[in-house]
Protein backbone atom coordinates (compact mmCIF):
# COMPACT_ATOMS: atom_id res chain seq x y z
CA UNK A 1 0.00 0.00 0.00
CA UNK A 2 0.82 3.57 -0.66
CA UNK A 3 2.51 5.48 2.45
CA UNK A 4 1.24 8.93 1.45
CA UNK A 5 -2.51 9.19 -0.62
CA UNK A 6 -3.76 12.75 -2.29
CA UNK A 7 -7.28 13.23 -2.24
CA UNK A 8 -8.67 16.68 -3.42
CA UNK A 9 -11.78 17.64 -2.32
CA UNK A 10 -14.32 19.93 -4.52
CA UNK A 11 -16.51 22.77 -2.65
CA UNK A 12 -19.53 24.21 -3.93
CA UNK A 13 -18.30 27.57 -6.39
CA UNK A 14 -19.93 30.02 -6.23
CA UNK A 15 -22.37 31.44 -9.17
CA UNK A 16 -18.74 33.66 -11.07
CA UNK A 17 -16.93 31.12 -9.87
CA UNK A 18 -18.97 28.38 -12.03
CA UNK A 19 -18.55 30.53 -14.35
CA UNK A 20 -14.71 31.29 -14.90
CA UNK A 21 -13.89 27.68 -13.71
CA UNK A 22 -12.48 25.15 -16.55
CA UNK A 23 -11.97 22.62 -14.80
CA UNK A 24 -14.54 18.92 -14.94
CA UNK A 25 -14.35 16.54 -12.67
CA UNK A 26 -14.07 13.10 -13.56
CA UNK A 27 -14.06 10.11 -11.19
CA UNK A 28 -10.47 10.52 -9.56
CA UNK A 29 -9.05 13.05 -12.52
CA UNK A 30 -9.21 16.57 -13.05
CA UNK A 31 -9.21 17.49 -16.87
CA UNK A 32 -10.00 20.83 -19.17
CA UNK A 33 -12.54 19.66 -21.32
CA UNK A 34 -10.75 19.37 -25.13
CA UNK A 35 -7.44 20.03 -23.58
CA UNK A 36 -4.75 17.68 -22.74
CA UNK A 37 -3.89 19.26 -19.55
CA UNK A 38 -5.01 15.97 -16.47
CA UNK A 39 -4.44 15.16 -12.87
CA UNK A 40 -5.26 12.07 -11.61
CA UNK A 41 -5.42 11.68 -7.69
CA UNK A 42 -6.08 8.63 -5.10
CA UNK A 43 -9.37 10.14 -4.31
CA UNK A 44 -11.60 13.16 -5.46
CA UNK A 45 -14.21 14.32 -3.15
CA UNK A 46 -17.00 15.91 -4.93
CA UNK A 47 -18.87 18.99 -4.02
CA UNK A 48 -21.73 17.62 -2.15
CA UNK A 49 -19.73 15.22 0.17
CA UNK A 50 -19.79 15.64 3.78
CA UNK A 51 -16.79 15.72 6.65
CA UNK A 52 -17.97 12.58 8.17
CA UNK A 53 -17.50 10.70 4.36
CA UNK A 54 -13.55 12.37 3.99
CA UNK A 55 -12.84 11.12 7.31
CA UNK A 56 -14.51 7.97 7.16
CA UNK A 57 -12.72 7.23 3.75
CA UNK A 58 -9.33 8.74 4.37
CA UNK A 59 -8.46 9.39 7.59
CA UNK A 60 -10.15 6.61 9.97
CA UNK A 61 -7.22 4.21 8.48
CA UNK A 62 -4.45 6.78 10.01
CA UNK A 63 -5.89 6.84 13.29
CA UNK A 64 -6.45 3.70 13.81
CA UNK A 65 -2.80 2.78 12.69
CA UNK A 66 -1.69 5.38 15.09
CA UNK A 67 -3.31 3.22 17.82
CA UNK A 68 -1.65 0.62 17.12
CA UNK A 69 1.92 2.13 17.02
CA UNK A 70 2.22 4.10 13.40
CA UNK A 71 3.23 7.52 12.81
CA UNK A 72 0.46 9.60 11.10
CA UNK A 73 -0.02 12.72 9.79
CA UNK A 74 -3.43 14.49 7.93
CA UNK A 75 -3.08 17.82 6.34
CA UNK A 76 -4.66 19.90 4.51
CA UNK A 77 -2.71 22.12 1.51
CA UNK A 78 -4.61 24.53 -0.44
CA UNK A 79 -5.45 28.70 -1.27
CA UNK A 80 -7.12 30.62 0.62
CA UNK A 81 -10.71 30.27 0.79
CA UNK A 82 -10.62 26.69 -0.71
CA UNK A 83 -12.17 24.85 2.43
CA UNK A 84 -9.17 23.57 4.50
CA UNK A 85 -11.10 25.05 7.77
CA UNK A 86 -14.25 23.99 6.86
CA UNK A 87 -12.62 20.13 6.35
CA UNK A 88 -10.13 20.08 9.24
CA UNK A 89 -11.99 22.10 11.57
CA UNK A 90 -15.28 21.90 10.80
CA UNK A 91 -18.56 23.53 12.52
CA UNK A 92 -21.00 23.13 15.14
CA UNK A 93 -23.25 21.68 12.81
CA UNK A 94 -20.79 19.75 10.62
CA UNK A 95 -17.59 18.57 12.92
CA UNK A 96 -14.38 18.49 11.07
CA UNK A 97 -12.07 15.83 10.52
CA UNK A 98 -9.98 16.88 13.78
CA UNK A 99 -13.13 16.70 15.72
CA UNK A 100 -14.32 13.08 14.11
CA UNK A 101 -10.59 11.68 14.71
CA UNK A 102 -10.35 13.01 18.12
CA UNK A 103 -13.82 11.08 19.29
CA UNK A 104 -13.07 7.92 17.37
CA UNK A 105 -9.66 7.74 19.13
CA UNK A 106 -11.06 7.91 22.07
CA UNK A 107 -14.11 5.70 21.92
CA UNK A 108 -11.79 3.10 20.44
CA UNK A 109 -9.16 3.01 22.92
CA UNK A 110 -11.93 3.09 26.25
CA UNK A 111 -12.58 -0.34 24.28
CA UNK A 112 -9.42 -1.80 24.68
CA UNK A 113 -9.19 -3.31 28.15
CA UNK A 114 -5.75 -4.56 27.65
CA UNK A 115 -3.83 -1.96 27.28
CA UNK A 116 -3.16 1.92 28.96
CA UNK A 117 -2.70 5.09 26.54
CA UNK A 118 -1.15 8.11 27.80
CA UNK A 119 -2.32 10.76 25.32
CA UNK A 120 -0.39 14.30 25.20
CA UNK A 121 -1.77 17.33 22.67
CA UNK A 122 0.19 20.00 21.58
CA UNK A 123 -1.44 22.42 19.10
CA UNK A 124 1.33 25.41 17.54
CA UNK A 125 0.57 27.94 14.25
CA UNK A 126 3.22 28.50 11.80
CA UNK A 127 3.11 31.92 10.96
CA UNK A 128 5.53 34.35 8.86
CA UNK A 129 7.80 31.91 9.41
CA UNK A 130 7.53 31.87 13.01
CA UNK A 131 6.18 28.93 15.53
CA UNK A 132 3.91 29.81 17.85
CA UNK A 133 2.51 27.70 20.60
CA UNK A 134 -1.01 27.93 20.62
CA UNK A 135 -1.76 26.80 24.30
CA UNK A 136 0.85 28.43 25.84
CA UNK A 137 0.09 32.07 24.26
CA UNK A 138 3.80 33.05 25.88
CA UNK A 139 5.47 30.51 24.50
CA UNK A 140 6.65 32.68 20.84
CA UNK A 141 9.07 32.14 18.07
CA UNK A 142 10.18 28.45 19.18
CA UNK A 143 13.08 26.80 17.29
CA UNK A 144 12.65 23.33 15.90
CA UNK A 145 15.47 20.74 16.44
CA UNK A 146 16.51 17.30 15.86
CA UNK A 147 18.04 13.93 18.75
CA UNK A 148 18.31 10.87 17.85
CA UNK A 149 15.85 10.21 21.15
CA UNK A 150 12.77 12.50 19.80
CA UNK A 151 13.91 12.66 16.26
CA UNK A 152 12.09 16.31 14.84
CA UNK A 153 10.88 18.52 17.25
CA UNK A 154 9.66 22.13 18.75
CA UNK A 155 11.68 22.59 21.21
CA UNK A 156 9.61 24.17 24.32
CA UNK A 157 6.09 23.11 22.90
CA UNK A 158 3.41 22.78 25.66
CA UNK A 159 2.22 19.15 26.11
CA UNK A 160 -1.10 18.88 27.94
CA UNK A 161 -2.17 15.32 28.74
CA UNK A 162 -5.39 14.65 27.89
CA UNK A 163 -8.14 12.31 29.08
CA UNK A 164 -11.14 13.21 27.18
CA UNK A 165 -12.47 14.09 23.94
CA UNK A 166 -14.42 17.04 25.42
CA UNK A 167 -10.66 18.17 27.20
CA UNK A 168 -9.15 18.01 23.44
CA UNK A 169 -11.67 19.85 21.70
CA UNK A 170 -11.93 23.11 25.19
CA UNK A 171 -7.33 23.11 24.48
CA UNK A 172 -8.39 23.37 20.74
CA UNK A 173 -10.78 26.20 21.10
CA UNK A 174 -8.48 27.70 24.27
CA UNK A 175 -5.75 27.85 21.54
CA UNK A 176 -8.15 29.83 19.06
CA UNK A 177 -8.62 32.69 20.95
CA UNK A 178 -5.29 33.33 21.38
N1 LIG B 1 -17.22 21.40 1.33
C1 LIG B 1 -17.81 22.59 1.58
N2 LIG B 1 -19.16 22.69 1.58
C2 LIG B 1 -19.76 23.87 1.83
N3 LIG B 1 -19.10 25.03 2.12
C3 LIG B 1 -17.76 24.98 2.12
C4 LIG B 1 -17.04 23.77 1.87
N4 LIG B 1 -15.72 24.03 1.95
C5 LIG B 1 -15.62 25.34 2.25
N5 LIG B 1 -16.84 25.91 2.35
C6 LIG B 1 -17.09 27.33 2.64
O1 LIG B 1 -16.19 28.09 1.83
C7 LIG B 1 -15.62 29.16 2.58
C8 LIG B 1 -14.10 29.05 2.63
O2 LIG B 1 -13.74 27.88 3.34
P1 LIG B 1 -12.60 27.86 4.46
O3 LIG B 1 -12.72 29.02 5.39
O4 LIG B 1 -12.62 26.51 5.05
O5 LIG B 1 -11.28 28.08 3.55
P2 LIG B 1 -9.74 28.03 3.98
O6 LIG B 1 -9.05 27.18 2.95
O7 LIG B 1 -9.58 27.59 5.39
O8 LIG B 1 -9.34 29.55 3.79
P3 LIG B 1 -8.08 30.37 4.42
O9 LIG B 1 -6.82 29.74 3.91
O10 LIG B 1 -8.30 31.75 3.85
O11 LIG B 1 -8.23 30.32 5.92
C9 LIG B 1 -16.27 29.12 3.96
O12 LIG B 1 -17.39 30.00 3.95
C10 LIG B 1 -16.74 27.67 4.08
O13 LIG B 1 -17.87 27.54 4.95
Amino acid sequence: MERIHVSVRARPLSADEAESSPWCILGNSISIPNHTTKFEFDRIFGENCKNNEVYNVRVQDIVSAAIHGFNGTVFAYGQTNSGKTHTMRGSRTEPGVICLAVRDLFDVIQQDMNREFLLRMSYMEIYNEEINDLLAPEHRKLQIHESVERGIFVAGLREEIVISAEQVIQLMEFGECK
